[in-house]
């Protein structure tokens, strides 16, 4: 069968999702604003970033306020998933619960590959790999819980030399539990993000699944993007890193713009845009600590758009007074000056 373009419709459990580029779950990052922004720029589904069912069970105030926001605006350019992780079935019953009858979201994504330790050692994540018949009862109960279409983010493997038990897990996921979907990530839970994922195993499982493969891992400009789509032959991809403070490339590989870096003035605006967000979100004295983590993404994009490298010595001075700067405002007006400097 001929490959769909990704600008092509296609569905999870008869949920319509208008393209096949999609935002991945990122901890810490994806919150609404970080979906909305993928959104706006052409993203065709995006998912949150993992929440804990435990936190959403027992009510965790934080959680609630902060993670559990989802827009109205999200869903215009298609659905929204959250992603639940935790190893308990009756606690993610419950907290599948809570999200389909508080919150607007479309799906509930499951996270079964995150290998950081303070997860695994609770069982959850990557640890799920090992455990099948847990991973398969949490699955059904966020079914039951939630009646929202799952599906399942995770790994080909725990170890990089052992068995490819993620592989096999997504299998039973999807003949036991009824999952909708898989999230394939062919790095195993050892590497972390080192390496090249292991795309000819992800084209097996898409070969093997009667469900929509997600492919996940390596996709990082639209090149690296579009051989792995060729070759693995998924459903959709899934960026992640590549995304990062580059919501650009999600409307190049749709062909809504060239391959090309943005433009300085294009660049202000959407830091502005994500300044302003973060702002309504969380408040302007949390948002100037939070975007800590965003400034550098920006100022890269900056200078790719002056066409010099990020590394040069005034690039790096910004990078440092950014780091030390709590005050929003006052980051803003650096990324401003370096902007009329750079154009
Ligand atoms: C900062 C960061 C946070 C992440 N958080 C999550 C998460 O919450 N849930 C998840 O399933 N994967 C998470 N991942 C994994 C990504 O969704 C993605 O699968 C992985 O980075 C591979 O894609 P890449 O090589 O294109 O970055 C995270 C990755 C990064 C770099």
């Amino acid at each position: 069968m001929s490959l769909p373009a990704l600008t092509d419709p296609w569905s999870i459990a008869g949920v319509r999702i208008p393209n096949r580029v999609t935002l991945a779950p990122l901890a810490g990052i994806g919150n609404w604003v970080v979906r909305l922004q993928a959104k706006r720029h052409g993203a065709g589904y995006a998912v949150s970033e993992m929440v804990s069912s435990f936190a959403i069970h027992y009510r965790n105030e934080k959680t609630l306020r902060d993670l559990l926001t989802f827009k109205a605006e999200e869903h215009d350019g298609g659905p929204v998933a959250i992603q639940l992780f935790g190893q308990d079935p009756e606690v993610m019953r419950s907290a599948a619960a809570y999200v389909a009858e508080h919150t607007s979201v479309d799906i509930i994504d499951l996270n079964m590959g995150c290998p950081v330790p303070k997860v695994v050692k609770t069982g959850a994540g990557a640890a799920m790999l090992k455990d099948p018949e847990t991973a398969v009862a949490v699955a059904r109960a966020a079914k039951e819980g939630s009646g929202l279409p799952v599906t399942v983010k995770l790994r080909s493997a725990s170890r990089k030399d052992g068995e490819h038990d993620g592989y096999a897990l997504a299998a039973r996921l999807v003949e036991e539990a009824g999952v909708d979907a898989i999230g394939f990530h062919p790095r195993s839970a050892q590497v972390h993000h080192r390496g090249t994922p292991d795309y000819a195993l992800a084209a097996r499982l898409v070969e093997e699944l009667p469900v929509p493969v997600v492919l996940t891992g390596g996709l990082h400009d639209v090149a690296s993007t579009l051989a792995a789509y060729e070759q693995v032959r998924p459903a959709a991809v899934m960026l992640a890193r590549g995304a990062l403070g580059n919501p650009w490339l999600f409307a190049s590989l749709l062909g809504r713009r060239a391959d090309a870096p943005p433009a300085v003035a294009d660049v202000l605006a959407e830091f502005d845009w994500v300044l302003d967000r973060t702002i309504e979100h969380l408040g302007a004295e949390r948002a100037g600590r939070y975007l800590r983590k965003h400034y550098p993404w920006y100022v890269e994009r900056l200078a790719e758009a002056a066409g010099v490298s990020p590394t040069t010595a005034a690039y790096k001075q910004l990078q440092e007074s950014l780091q030390r700067s709590d005050d929003i405002e006052a980051a803003r007006a650096l990324l401003h000056e370096a902007a009329a400097v750079a154009a």
